[in-house]
């Protein structure tokens, strides 16, 4: 447990089977296709790098940097790429790994820039969602866990940068990020 944590809603084991179980799923349905991982920083980094260890077909990952929360627990709306993919994406199949979906526009932005690029499919792996915080209409293709509508952080997720490392993921305390 940490200090600034209300409660745990998944441990490190349980985090591990979902994800675990996801590497199985992808590894099915993507076989013979090399699909493209493109993990969206920061807050996937965790989880792509476990998922990755789960699929046993031929495939490639790469990068992308987009950031609308700052140091907020609040979406700013406005969504910035700061760091884009390093090659084409044009004719491949790709999959978007996010760590969480909460109102959805980091997401609804990503998927109409790839779907533009001439990507031949675009997926979404999505580890936790959070259907209540919704405000554009869009479903992960693939997810491990709902979450409520509180301000979760560990395992990639952030408040201000902080709390990333943890490697289990919980609510954090409102007066952590209130007061
Ligand atoms: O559905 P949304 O409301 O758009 O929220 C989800 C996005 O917000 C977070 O990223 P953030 O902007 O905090 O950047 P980070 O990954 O570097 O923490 C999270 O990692 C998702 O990418
Ligand atoms: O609950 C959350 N925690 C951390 N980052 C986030 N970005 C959107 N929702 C969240
Ligand atoms: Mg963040």
């Amino acid at each position: 447990m940490h200090p600034d944590l209300e409660e745990i809603l998944f441990t490190e084991e349980q985090l591990m089977n979902a994800v675990g179980e996801l590497g199985t799923q992808l590894s099915q349905d993507y076989a013979g296709k090399n699909p493209l991982f493109i993990c969206v920083l920061k807050g996937a980094v965790m989880f792509m790098a476990d998922l990755v260890k789960r699929i046993d077909i031929p495939m490639e990952m790469d990068f992308m940097a987009i950031s609308s929360y700052g140091a907020s627990s609040k979406s700013s709306g406005v969504v910035r790429i700061l760091k884009d993919l390093d090659r084409s994406v044009e004719g491949r199949d790709l999959v978007i790994v996010e760590d969480i979906i909460d109102t959805g526009l980091t997401l609804a932005y990503l998927k109409e820039i790839l779907q533009h690029r001439r990507a031949k499919s675009v997926k979404v792996a999505a580890l936790f969602d959070k259907p209540e915080g919704r405000q554009v209409d869009i479903v992960p293709d693939y997810k491990c866990f709902d979450v409520p509508n509180a301000f979760i952080v560990g395992y990639g997720l952030d408040y201000a940068e902080h709390y990333r490392n943890l490697p289990f993921v919980g609510v954090l305390k409102p007066d952590v990020y209130v007061g």
